[in-house]
């Protein structure tokens, strides 16, 4: 396919000499050319297809990257990363040594701020713009670009509250397209539904309250008002809010029809926009899928149970309780900290909340964890998706911290599964052992079992650990899912001095257990899918150089480094934590 106009665009200076037909027709092939690359390499699509006319136009108007451009999220900055320099490189757009995902400072002038979680726009451009007027530069202007989902969260209205008595040169722009991932939830999208339908007068405006000078609802697809409205706010001073109403999927009739599955639809032909076939095989299931079902089976058996997610009903799959028992779940949208106290808040009226949060996205909840639930010893069971190394959404998505800032955590059990019929066991103890709160962290996608998961449910005693293979020599502990590669390593490469036992608890850490191994191995080596300081690795080693001089312990797993993107595969090869890096360690 040709791209005439885009092809010409090597930075925004470009875009100036065009005529609004001209600009008009590399939206066209910005479109086009999204598509195209989205239906082989993968990626975010439908909030890219959303924003085209509004990137154009705000590297149009503005003077980037000397003004500073903050994208929320960052998964809608496709076409500002095309009209920034990275036409020729997007094809290798989230793999390995390719370009991010996200906007990030590393990869380019024009990405003033590094993103990938929601909502920190506001204060980023707020601290910018603060900077700015501190420096004496009254002519910078700041943008932020937040979309319904993400203004909803409270850090974003922490940033309004600020900025409204700054008076600084700052500019929010409200990608308003009435859905997140999942559709947006709660009374800011009613409040926004109603500003779009022309039910709020303007006085009552929510945002001309916090101070900010606001105006829309715009068409956010009509590209010469865009222009005309960035132009003349480009001129006032002071805080200012646009309202823009734009459609995600914008384009492709598919991703506008079908929002929630075109939000990162996988593979799908450009031409037709039909999405390629998934994988039809039932197993291995997708933790997800055993989650899901697993705690509806649950619930149906115990009534105290309800589920919480915040704003990923599809991706963890607490939509299953969602559908079968709609008034004990609930989506909050993008709110981790409050799904963490609402948990809390229930379980002290004995309630026992289910809390499915990615373990990236629970870093926002710390404080909740240890003072709202650990503290006070509530029964919250925190199922924690997404848990370890995430492939193409790289350093920002990464499930690797979860290990090491929980177990630091007083009275929290923490279970990490083999596989999907011990979820499905663990989820089933930790309703039945209430004592204390519960962290069960699980990957991404497909589990190893080739048969039905769906087995009658076995108690699992808290500590528990699983002698997989006996040695005499050295063995090798691993936690979670992880433990599937030691187990394929040893199914290579046969070596009786070699052990391997499987914890399915890092806390409490079974200590009996581990005082028979070490008197039994003179060698061990950990291995978990997380990060290795603070977490599996580093409580064993305490244990061992606390207990036994003569043990020697190598720990295997995310050594301090932020791992970026590319397949999960080759990141489990950089952290050596593949099958082939184990069975290099059992053959040394
Ligand atoms: C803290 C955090 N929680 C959850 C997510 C997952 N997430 C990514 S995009 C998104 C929805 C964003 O919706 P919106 O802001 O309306 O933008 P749109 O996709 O509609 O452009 C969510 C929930 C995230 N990135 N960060
Ligand atoms: C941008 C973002 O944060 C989400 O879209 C994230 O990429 C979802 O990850 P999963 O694809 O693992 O659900
Ligand atoms: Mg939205």
């Amino acid at each position: 396919m040709s791209y005439t106009i885009l092809n010409q665009i090597q930075n925004p200076k470009d875009l100036k000499k065009l005529t609004i037909g001209e600009l008009e027709e590399l939206a066209r092939e910005l479109r086009r050319f999204i598509i195209e690359v989205v239906a082989t390499k993968e990626g975010h699509l439908g909030a890219s297809l959303g924003m085209v006319e509004l990137s154009i136009a705000l590297h149009y108007v503005f003077d980037t990257p000397s003004d500073q451009l903050v994208w929320d999220v960052g998964h809608q900055a496709y076409g500002h990363k095309l009209l920034t320099g990275r036409f020729k490189d997007f094809y290798s757009n989230r793999q390995k040594g390719g370009i991010s995902g996200f906007p990030k400072r590393d990869e380019s002038v024009y990405d003033a701020f590094g993103v990938g979680h929601s909502s920190t726009s506001i204060s980023a451009i707020l601290g910018m713009a603060i900077a700015s007027k501190l420096q004496g530069n009254t002519k910078k202007q700041h943008i932020a670009v937040i979309g319904d989902a993400s203004i909803a969260a409270g850090m974003a209205f922490e940033g309004l509250n600020h900025a409204g008595v700054s008076d600084t040169n700052m500019l929010v722009i409200l990608n308003d397209n009435a859905i997140g991932i999942d559709p947006s939830v709660g009374a800011l999208k009613d409040y926004l539904a109603s500003v779009k339908q022309g039910k709020n007068p303007r006085v009552n405006n929510m945002i001309k309250s916090l101070h900010f000078k606001y105006d829309g609802p715009l068409d956010g697809h009509n590209l010469q008002d865009l222009i005309k409205k960035l132009e003349q706010l480009k001129k006032r001073k002071g805080p200012k809010f646009l309202h823009l109403i734009t459609t995600k999927g914008k384009g492709l009739k598919q991703a506008e029809e079908n929002q929630v599955k075109y939000h990162a639809p996988g593979k799908f032909n450009s031409q037709t926009g039909e999405l390629l076939k998934e994988k039809t095989e039932q197993f291995p299931a997708k933790y997800q899928d055993v989650f899901g079902h697993t705690l509806v089976e649950l619930a149906k058996a115990n009534p105290n149970i309800v589920g919480i997610t915040p704003a990923m009903p599809t991706g963890s799959s607490m939509g299953f309780l969602m559908d079968a028992f709609p008034e004990r779940a609930f989506d909050v949208g993008i709110a981790e900290q409050h799904a963490v106290t609402l948990a809390a808040g229930m379980a002290t009226q004995g309630l026992l909340p289910f809390c499915a949060i990615y373990s990236t996205f629970l870093q926002r909840a710390y404080d909740q964890i240890i003072h709202d639930v650990a503290l006070q010893k509530l029964p919250v069971v925190f199922c924690i998706d997404r848990a370890g190394l995430v492939g193409e959404d790289g350093a920002t998505h990464q499930g690797v911290f979860d290990l090491a800032y929980l177990s630091c955590i007083p009275n929290l059990i923490i279970a990490a599964p083999l596989n999907e019929v011990e979820l499905r066991n663990l989820l089933y103890t930790a309703q039945l052992e209430t004592e204390l709160p519960w962290a069960i962290r699980y990957p991404r996608g497909r589990g190893v079992l080739r048969e039905d998961w769906r087995q009658s449910f076995s108690k699992i005693s808290i500590g528990n650990v699983r002698e997989l293979q006996k040695g005499n020599k050295f063995v090798i502990l691993s936690t979670g899912t992880i433990g599937n590669h030691v187990i394929s390593a040893f199914n290579q490469v046969q070596n009786s001095a070699w052990g391997h036992c499987h914890f399915t608890f890092v806390k409490p850490l079974n200590e009996v257990e581990l005082h028979r191994i070490c008197q039994q191995y003179e060698r061990i080596v950990t291995i978990e899918d997380a990060s290795v300081s603070g977490g599996f690795g580093s409580l064993i080693s305490q244990f061992v150089s606390k207990n036994y001089s003569c043990v020697s312990v190598e720990s295997l797993g995310v050594h301090d480094q932020f791992v970026e993107h590319a397949t999960v595969q080759q990141q489990y090869e950089e952290c050596g934590i593949d099958i082939e890096s184990i069975i290099r360690i059992i053959k040394e």
